[in-house]
């Protein structure tokens, strides 16, 4: 035979040894990668990301793909990665149950920069260590000794911010007390003025979360890193001054745990082993952001839901009124108040699994695997997302519908309701979210009387109006003197780094014009003595 047909024989037989090692892996054939588009070159599909969150109906780049491809399961591109969407609540469960086995959560490298030695960034080994140290703070056994100084927070919050004022713009107020708790409970950290500070910080560091990490004069990741710088050294001032305080003292812990800088100090993992006051400040600087962003978004859908559904608000009223009536003149809320607030929970719940403030998070893909028939390569992003569930039919009747007895009794199938996220990266802030969320809760409905007509030009609300006042019901003796609240809509909520509640419905909510009368004397509710 010709040599040269001898190469050619080899060389078809080594290609077509290649073809069957691409398609047959040891285990039988290969599976085909998930059904979808990446979209454009670079961008993916990102901009028809950005437009659905834009429009308000962020949910929608799910469902509408789920519907369109697999309901399993779909591929896209997103943030310059090939991405699996994987959907429902075993997609939820098999996500949330195997990190470090098929998936492991990521972030993109951007925010090493912001968030230094946290857990959030850190090594997975060293972060499930510190995560353990940070996150035993935010128990509830140990947060429950905390509700009076988040009552006092808001109280002292709504007495100057919101009380007595024409106009209020809701959404950055909310935003403000949910910055003075954090401030307060992780640092002591109570001079308006160094919060005001703060908390400008803070938005520059969380404008710069999802940028591009071009660190030149001028960018957002830029400003972001120097916010950072800015903060860190704040809190490591705070750790000193503790620390010479404690020294004066002759080395004294103080008798309570104070804040979370000095639960870190003391606090000790395995092998005697603490953190260092670096990893102290970054960690609070990671608590002190993701703390106070979410909770904020939340509050404020929470507004506007009880200004659309008055017969929620009516009952959510009526309990607080209750807890309100158990206690004595100035006395503050406590652990069992919070745990009387179930019609309440319930509202937040709803308005939770309506609008999320977090729609998904990613988990990169460690191993080849496969899931619903489909394969994803190792390398790829993975997103467990919340729409999927939530807004299902099929676990959740009439999705749309606002329906806060959907959390009385039954609970929701295993792994379909999932603000929070789940498994060993599951949100660690939950409790200090809930305690801060109800206790904003129960002073607003105290302190204000949501009341009005109901006046639609397009998906806004007005409440308030003169008329209205004179309707109040007859069950509000304490209607004194008015506080006219308004949310106008120059209020630009920044765009949702693509998985954020939509910016839309934040727009909805900030134009809410809400009408409210404050209650000038609250403790005439009260029996007399
Ligand atoms: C309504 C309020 C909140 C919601 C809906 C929420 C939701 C979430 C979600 C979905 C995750 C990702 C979980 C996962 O990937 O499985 C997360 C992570 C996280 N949350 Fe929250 N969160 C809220 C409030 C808070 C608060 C108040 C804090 C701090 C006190 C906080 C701190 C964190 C941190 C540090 C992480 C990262 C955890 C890790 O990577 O190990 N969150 N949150």
């Amino acid at each position: 035979m010709p040599i040269e047909y001898m190469f050619y024989i080899i060389l078809f037989i080594i290609s077509l040894t290649a073809i069957l090692l691409t398609k047959f892996d040891h285990n039988g054939p290969k599976q085909a990668l998930p059904p979808g588009s990446f979209g454009w070159p670079v961008i993916g599909e990102f901009i028809d990301l950005q437009r659905t969150n834009r429009s308000g109906k962020p949910d929608k780049f799910i469902t509408e793909r789920m519907e369109r491809y697999n309901k399993h399961i779909f591929k896209t591109s997103l943030f310059g990665e090939k991405t699996a969407v994987l959907c429902g609540p075993a997609a939820n469960k098999l996500l949330f149950t195997s990190e470090k086995k098929l998936v492991q959560t990521f972030w993109p490298p951007s925010l090493k920069k912001l968030f230094g030695t946290s857990f959030f960034t850190a090594p997975y080994n060293e972060a499930i260590r510190t995560r353990k140290l940070v996150t035993l703070f935010l128990k509830p056994e140990v947060l429950s000794d905390f509700v009076g100084r988040f009552d006092s927070v808001c109280k002292k919050s709504i007495r100057e911010d919101w009380a007595g004022k024409e106009q209020v713009m809701s959404y950055s107020l909310i935003k403000k007390y949910a910055f003075a708790i954090a401030c307060e409970v992780f640092a002591s950290i109570n001079d308006p003025g160094r919060q005001e500070r703060l908390l400008e910080e803070f938005n520059l560091v969380l404008g710069g979360v999802f940028q591009l990490p071009i660190y030149l004069p001028g960018t957002r990741h830029y400003k972001a890193v120097n916010a950072a710088r800015v903060i860190r050294r704040e809190l490591l001032d705070v750790i000193e001054r503790k620390r010479r305080r404690r020294e004066m003292m002759g080395g004294c812990k103080e008798e309570e745990v104070e804040d979370l800088i000095s639960h870190l100090m003391d606090v000790r993992g395995e092998g005697g082993k603490g953190l260092t006051d670096e990893e102290i400040a970054d960690n609070i600087l990671l608590l002190m952001d993701s703390g106070h962003d979410t909770s904020s978004s939340t509050m404020m859908m929470l507004v506007k839901y009880l200004a659309e559904l008055p017969e929620c608000y009516e009952r959510v009223l009526a309990e607080q009124k209750e807890i309100a009536l158990s206690k004595a003149p100035g006395e503050l809320l406590k652990k069992d108040d919070i745990q009387k607030m179930k019609y309440s929970w319930n509202v937040v719940s709803e308005v939770l699994r309506l609008s999320p403030p977090i729609q998904a998070t990613f988990r990169r893909a460690i191993v080849d695997f496969s899931y619903a028939g489909f394969s994803i390569p190792k390398g790829w992003s993975v997103w467990w997302t919340v729409n999927s569930t939530h807004k299902s039919e099929e676990y959740f009747p009439e999705p749309e519908k606002f329906n806060p007895s959907r959390f009385e009794g039954d609970i929701p199938a295993p792994y379909a309701y999932v603000p929070f996220g789940g498994g060993p990266r599951m949100c660690p802030g939950r409790e200090f979210a809930r305690i801060e969320i109800l206790v904003f809760l129960h002073n607003l409905v105290r302190e204000f009387r949501l009341q009005g007509k109901q006046e639609t030009r397009g998906s806004l609300f007005e409440f308030g109006s003169e008329e209205a006042t004179d309707s109040t019901p007859a069950s509000e003796p304490e209607k004194e003197e008015r506080c006219c609240c308004v949310s106008p809509s120059l209020h630009k909520r920044k765009a949702a780094h693509g998985y954020r509640t939509g910016e839309e419905d934040y727009r909805i909510a900030a134009d809410l014009v809400l009408s409210l009368l404050f209650r000038r004397c609250l403790h005439r509710l009260r029996p007399s003595p």
